[in-house]
Protein backbone atom coordinates (compact mmCIF):
# COMPACT_ATOMS: atom_id res chain seq x y z
CA UNK A 1 0.00 0.00 0.00
CA UNK A 2 1.18 3.21 -1.00
CA UNK A 3 2.17 5.76 1.89
CA UNK A 4 1.26 9.74 1.74
CA UNK A 5 4.97 10.01 1.12
CA UNK A 6 5.38 7.55 -1.81
CA UNK A 7 2.05 9.34 -3.38
CA UNK A 8 4.17 13.05 -3.21
CA UNK A 9 7.08 11.42 -4.65
CA UNK A 10 5.29 10.13 -7.46
CA UNK A 11 2.95 12.91 -7.65
CA UNK A 12 5.65 15.19 -8.24
CA UNK A 13 7.46 13.05 -10.70
CA UNK A 14 4.34 12.74 -12.92
CA UNK A 15 3.71 16.78 -12.46
CA UNK A 16 7.96 17.18 -13.58
CA UNK A 17 7.03 14.52 -16.46
CA UNK A 18 4.42 16.68 -17.90
CA UNK A 19 6.52 20.19 -17.76
CA UNK A 20 5.13 21.30 -15.09
CA UNK A 21 6.67 24.75 -13.42
CA UNK A 22 6.78 23.91 -9.84
CA UNK A 23 6.17 20.33 -9.30
CA UNK A 24 6.85 19.57 -5.78
CA UNK A 25 4.64 22.35 -4.40
CA UNK A 26 2.25 21.22 -6.93
CA UNK A 27 2.25 17.90 -5.32
CA UNK A 28 1.63 18.91 -2.10
CA UNK A 29 -1.17 21.26 -2.73
CA UNK A 30 -2.79 18.44 -5.16
CA UNK A 31 -2.20 15.98 -2.35
CA UNK A 32 -3.48 17.70 0.71
CA UNK A 33 -6.35 18.79 -1.48
CA UNK A 34 -7.18 14.63 -2.38
CA UNK A 35 -6.98 14.13 1.40
CA UNK A 36 -9.34 17.05 2.81
CA UNK A 37 -5.81 18.09 4.38
CA UNK A 38 -3.95 21.35 5.36
CA UNK A 39 -0.79 21.00 3.49
CA UNK A 40 1.50 21.26 6.73
CA UNK A 41 -0.48 17.77 8.10
CA UNK A 42 1.70 15.77 4.91
CA UNK A 43 5.01 16.07 6.65
CA UNK A 44 3.82 14.61 9.84
CA UNK A 45 2.02 12.10 7.97
CA UNK A 46 4.20 10.93 5.37
CA UNK A 47 4.97 7.06 6.72
CA UNK A 48 1.45 6.59 6.75
CA UNK A 49 -0.69 4.82 4.01
CA UNK A 50 -2.57 6.70 2.19
CA UNK A 51 -6.48 6.36 2.76
CA UNK A 52 -7.89 4.45 -0.14
CA UNK A 53 -10.64 7.19 -0.71
CA UNK A 54 -8.33 9.71 -1.41
CA UNK A 55 -6.77 7.93 -4.77
CA UNK A 56 -9.64 8.66 -7.00
CA UNK A 57 -9.81 12.61 -6.63
CA UNK A 58 -5.84 12.03 -6.68
CA UNK A 59 -5.82 11.06 -9.65
CA UNK A 60 -8.34 13.45 -11.34
CA UNK A 61 -6.47 16.44 -9.94
CA UNK A 62 -3.15 15.06 -11.27
CA UNK A 63 -4.44 14.06 -14.32
CA UNK A 64 -6.31 17.83 -14.60
CA UNK A 65 -2.59 19.81 -13.67
CA UNK A 66 -0.74 17.48 -16.25
CA UNK A 67 -3.22 18.84 -18.81
CA UNK A 68 -2.22 22.49 -16.96
CA UNK A 69 -5.01 22.96 -15.47
CA UNK A 70 -3.95 25.77 -13.07
CA UNK A 71 -4.33 24.83 -9.84
CA UNK A 72 -6.99 27.35 -8.13
CA UNK A 73 -9.28 26.00 -10.75
CA UNK A 74 -8.49 22.29 -9.43
CA UNK A 75 -9.02 23.15 -6.12
CA UNK A 76 -11.77 25.76 -6.64
CA UNK A 77 -10.45 28.37 -4.52
CA UNK A 78 -7.16 31.04 -4.01
CA UNK A 79 -6.37 33.01 -1.54
CA UNK A 80 -6.00 37.02 -2.11
CA UNK A 81 -5.54 39.32 0.17
CA UNK A 82 -7.40 38.26 3.47
CA UNK A 83 -9.95 35.87 2.16
CA UNK A 84 -10.06 32.63 -0.27
CA UNK A 85 -12.45 33.34 -3.37
CA UNK A 86 -14.10 30.69 -5.61
CA UNK A 87 -12.65 30.05 -8.83
CA UNK A 88 -13.58 28.69 -11.68
CA UNK A 89 -12.66 28.43 -15.58
CA UNK A 90 -15.12 31.53 -15.35
CA UNK A 91 -12.83 33.79 -13.87
CA UNK A 92 -9.17 35.40 -14.27
CA UNK A 93 -7.29 33.26 -10.97
CA UNK A 94 -6.16 36.56 -8.87
CA UNK A 95 -3.08 37.04 -8.96
CA UNK A 96 -1.00 38.13 -6.01
CA UNK A 97 0.32 41.46 -8.52
CA UNK A 98 -3.40 42.51 -8.01
CA UNK A 99 -2.79 43.40 -4.05
CA UNK A 100 -1.04 46.23 -5.26
CA UNK A 101 -3.98 47.01 -6.67
CA UNK A 102 -6.48 46.60 -3.21
CA UNK A 103 -3.42 48.36 -1.55
CA UNK A 104 -3.45 51.37 -3.53
CA UNK A 105 -7.10 51.54 -3.12
CA UNK A 106 -7.17 51.67 0.56
CA UNK A 107 -4.51 54.84 0.56
CA UNK A 108 -7.59 56.76 0.70
CA UNK A 109 -10.79 56.98 2.03
CA UNK A 110 -14.11 55.93 0.27
CA UNK A 111 -17.62 55.25 1.24
CA UNK A 112 -18.90 54.34 -2.75
CA UNK A 113 -16.91 52.23 -4.66
CA UNK A 114 -17.04 51.00 -8.30
CA UNK A 115 -15.22 47.93 -9.63
CA UNK A 116 -14.68 47.66 -13.61
CA UNK A 117 -14.16 44.03 -15.06
CA UNK A 118 -14.98 42.56 -11.46
CA UNK A 119 -14.39 39.05 -12.46
CA UNK A 120 -14.33 37.18 -9.19
CA UNK A 121 -14.99 40.16 -7.28
CA UNK A 122 -11.64 39.59 -5.49
CA UNK A 123 -10.62 43.46 -5.66
CA UNK A 124 -14.31 44.88 -5.01
CA UNK A 125 -15.05 42.30 -2.11
CA UNK A 126 -11.47 42.83 -0.55
CA UNK A 127 -12.11 46.17 -0.14
CA UNK A 128 -15.62 46.20 0.94
CA UNK A 129 -14.64 43.74 3.92
CA UNK A 130 -12.01 46.53 4.42
CA UNK A 131 -14.31 49.23 5.02
CA UNK A 132 -17.55 47.79 6.82
CA UNK A 133 -19.17 51.23 5.64
CA UNK A 134 -18.62 50.79 2.25
CA UNK A 135 -20.86 49.97 -0.48
CA UNK A 136 -20.06 48.89 -4.17
CA UNK A 137 -20.92 48.30 -7.54
CA UNK A 138 -19.22 45.72 -9.74
CA UNK A 139 -19.23 45.67 -13.44
CA UNK A 140 -18.77 42.87 -15.26
CA UNK A 141 -19.64 42.17 -19.54
CA UNK A 142 -19.74 38.19 -18.07
CA UNK A 143 -22.76 36.73 -16.65
CA UNK A 144 -20.81 33.59 -15.58
CA UNK A 145 -17.83 35.58 -13.61
CA UNK A 146 -20.62 37.46 -11.73
CA UNK A 147 -22.33 34.38 -10.51
CA UNK A 148 -19.11 33.37 -9.20
CA UNK A 149 -18.47 36.81 -7.78
CA UNK A 150 -22.08 36.55 -6.41
CA UNK A 151 -21.52 33.46 -4.65
CA UNK A 152 -17.78 34.83 -3.38
CA UNK A 153 -19.93 38.29 -2.28
CA UNK A 154 -22.29 35.80 -0.20
CA UNK A 155 -19.83 33.41 1.36
CA UNK A 156 -17.94 36.52 2.47
CA UNK A 157 -21.03 38.45 3.76
CA UNK A 158 -21.18 40.90 1.74
CA UNK A 159 -24.06 40.80 -0.41
CA UNK A 160 -25.87 43.60 1.09
CA UNK A 161 -22.93 45.88 0.25
CA UNK A 162 -21.78 44.74 -3.31
CA UNK A 163 -24.32 45.11 -6.03
CA UNK A 164 -23.02 43.01 -9.31
CA UNK A 165 -24.58 44.03 -12.07
CA UNK A 166 -23.65 43.02 -16.00
CA UNK A 167 -21.90 45.68 -18.16
CA UNK A 168 -19.89 47.21 -20.52
CA UNK A 169 -17.39 48.94 -18.58
CA UNK A 170 -18.73 52.40 -17.78
CA UNK A 171 -22.15 52.79 -20.29
CA UNK A 172 -25.29 53.02 -18.34
CA UNK A 173 -23.67 53.03 -15.20
CA UNK A 174 -24.04 56.71 -12.86
CA UNK A 175 -22.27 58.27 -10.13
CA UNK A 176 -21.02 59.73 -7.96
CA UNK A 177 -18.29 57.09 -6.49
CA UNK A 178 -14.99 58.22 -4.50
CA UNK A 179 -13.36 55.37 -5.81
CA UNK A 180 -13.04 53.67 -9.19
CA UNK A 181 -11.17 50.45 -9.44
CA UNK A 182 -10.35 48.09 -12.12
CA UNK A 183 -8.18 45.29 -13.37
CA UNK A 184 -9.02 45.55 -17.24
CA UNK A 185 -7.90 42.76 -19.66
CA UNK A 186 -4.78 44.60 -20.53
CA UNK A 187 -2.14 42.28 -22.92
CA UNK A 188 -1.98 43.11 -26.46
CA UNK A 189 -2.83 40.42 -28.77
CA UNK A 190 0.74 39.84 -29.97
CA UNK A 191 1.34 38.37 -26.44
CA UNK A 192 -1.40 36.26 -26.74
CA UNK A 193 0.58 33.10 -28.26
CA UNK A 194 3.87 33.47 -26.02
CA UNK A 195 1.12 32.75 -22.35
CA UNK A 196 2.11 29.69 -20.72
CA UNK A 197 -0.68 27.05 -21.23
CA UNK A 198 -2.60 27.55 -17.68
CA UNK A 199 -3.32 30.73 -19.16
CA UNK A 200 -3.64 30.70 -22.36
CA UNK A 201 -5.65 27.44 -22.53
CA UNK A 202 -7.42 27.42 -19.55
CA UNK A 203 -8.01 31.49 -18.58
CA UNK A 204 -10.78 33.36 -19.73
CA UNK A 205 -9.86 35.04 -23.14
CA UNK A 206 -12.13 38.16 -22.21
CA UNK A 207 -10.29 38.53 -19.32
CA UNK A 208 -6.65 38.68 -20.75
CA UNK A 209 -6.88 40.87 -23.29
CA UNK A 210 -9.20 43.31 -25.28
CA UNK A 211 -7.27 42.72 -28.54
CA UNK A 212 -5.34 45.19 -30.55
CA UNK A 213 -2.61 47.27 -28.05
CA UNK A 214 -3.86 46.33 -25.06
CA UNK A 215 -5.42 49.69 -24.14
CA UNK A 216 -8.94 49.73 -25.15
CA UNK A 217 -10.32 49.12 -22.08
CA UNK A 218 -8.49 51.59 -20.44
CA UNK A 219 -9.53 54.11 -23.05
CA UNK A 220 -13.04 53.36 -22.33
CA UNK A 221 -12.81 53.80 -18.77
CA UNK A 222 -10.13 57.20 -18.72
CA UNK A 223 -12.79 58.58 -21.04
CA UNK A 224 -15.65 58.17 -18.84
CA UNK A 225 -14.37 58.08 -15.50
CA UNK A 226 -14.53 62.10 -14.54
CA UNK A 227 -18.23 61.67 -14.93
CA UNK A 228 -19.06 59.30 -12.66
CA UNK A 229 -16.36 60.20 -10.09
CA UNK A 230 -17.12 62.60 -7.25
CA UNK A 231 -14.87 65.64 -6.86
CA UNK A 232 -11.44 64.56 -5.43
CA UNK A 233 -12.39 60.96 -6.24
CA UNK A 234 -9.93 58.30 -7.23
CA UNK A 235 -9.53 56.46 -10.03
CA UNK A 236 -6.46 53.54 -9.57
CA UNK A 237 -6.23 51.05 -12.39
CA UNK A 238 -3.51 48.02 -12.64
CA UNK A 239 -1.47 47.72 -15.79
CA UNK A 240 0.87 45.86 -17.40
CA UNK A 241 4.23 46.65 -16.33
CA UNK A 242 5.27 48.81 -20.04
CA UNK A 243 1.80 50.40 -20.38
CA UNK A 244 2.47 53.02 -17.16
CA UNK A 245 2.96 56.09 -19.57
CA UNK A 246 0.24 55.75 -21.93
CA UNK A 247 -2.31 54.74 -19.31
CA UNK A 248 -1.12 58.07 -17.29
CA UNK A 249 -1.78 59.85 -20.57
CA UNK A 250 -4.92 58.84 -21.61
CA UNK A 251 -6.40 59.45 -17.89
CA UNK A 252 -5.01 63.19 -18.69
CA UNK A 253 -6.82 62.99 -21.71
CA UNK A 254 -9.76 62.30 -19.78
CA UNK A 255 -9.46 65.25 -17.77
CA UNK A 256 -7.69 63.74 -14.38
CA UNK A 257 -4.95 64.96 -12.16
CA UNK A 258 -2.56 63.98 -10.19
CA UNK A 259 -1.45 60.79 -12.07
CA UNK A 260 0.75 58.38 -9.61
CA UNK A 261 2.18 55.16 -9.98
CA UNK A 262 2.63 52.14 -7.32
CA UNK A 263 5.09 49.29 -8.36
CA UNK A 264 4.61 45.79 -7.21
CA UNK A 265 7.20 43.53 -5.17
CA UNK A 266 9.31 42.61 -8.45
CA UNK A 267 9.57 46.71 -9.00
CA UNK A 268 7.68 46.41 -12.03
CA UNK A 269 4.96 49.21 -12.50
CA UNK A 270 1.89 48.09 -11.68
CA UNK A 271 -0.74 50.45 -10.87
CA UNK A 272 -1.98 54.02 -11.83
CA UNK A 273 -3.76 56.59 -9.62
CA UNK A 274 -5.38 59.73 -10.43
CA UNK A 275 -8.52 61.54 -9.63
CA UNK A 276 -10.82 64.36 -10.86
CA UNK A 277 -9.75 67.23 -9.46
CA UNK A 278 -12.04 69.50 -7.31
CA UNK A 279 -14.15 72.39 -9.11
CA UNK A 280 -12.46 75.66 -9.28
CA UNK A 281 -13.73 78.48 -7.26
CA UNK A 282 -15.32 81.65 -8.69
CA UNK A 283 -12.71 83.47 -8.04
CA UNK A 284 -14.75 85.85 -5.49
C1 LIG B 1 -8.13 40.85 -15.84
S1 LIG B 1 -9.80 40.32 -15.40
C2 LIG B 1 -9.89 40.98 -13.73
C3 LIG B 1 -10.80 40.22 -12.82
C4 LIG B 1 -10.68 40.63 -11.35
N1 LIG B 1 -11.04 42.04 -11.16
C5 LIG B 1 -9.29 40.39 -10.84
O1 LIG B 1 -8.55 41.38 -10.67
O2 LIG B 1 -8.90 39.23 -10.64
C6 LIG B 1 -10.76 41.46 -16.37
C7 LIG B 1 -12.26 41.33 -16.24
O3 LIG B 1 -12.86 42.31 -17.11
C8 LIG B 1 -14.02 41.75 -17.68
N2 LIG B 1 -14.33 42.47 -18.92
C9 LIG B 1 -13.80 42.32 -20.16
N3 LIG B 1 -14.35 43.19 -21.03
C10 LIG B 1 -15.26 43.92 -20.33
C11 LIG B 1 -16.13 44.99 -20.68
N4 LIG B 1 -16.19 45.46 -21.93
N5 LIG B 1 -16.91 45.52 -19.70
C12 LIG B 1 -16.86 45.03 -18.43
N6 LIG B 1 -16.03 44.03 -18.04
C13 LIG B 1 -15.24 43.47 -18.98
C14 LIG B 1 -13.68 40.28 -17.89
O4 LIG B 1 -14.84 39.50 -18.02
C15 LIG B 1 -12.86 39.99 -16.64
O5 LIG B 1 -13.68 39.49 -15.60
Amino acid sequence: MSTVAAALRNAAARLRAAGIDDPAGDARRLVAHALGWPPARLVIAGPDPLPPEAAAPLEAALAARCAHRPVAQILGWRAFWRHAFEVTPDVLDPRPETEVLVAAALEGTFARVLDLGTGSGCVLLSLLAERPAARGLGIDVSDAALAVARRNAARLGLSDRATLRHGDWLAGVSGPFDLIVSNPPYLAAHELAGLAPEVRDWEPAIALSPGGDGLDAYRAIAAGAAAVLAPGGVLAVEIGPTQAEAVAALMRSGGLAGTQLRRDLDGRARVVLAHRPAPQGDGL
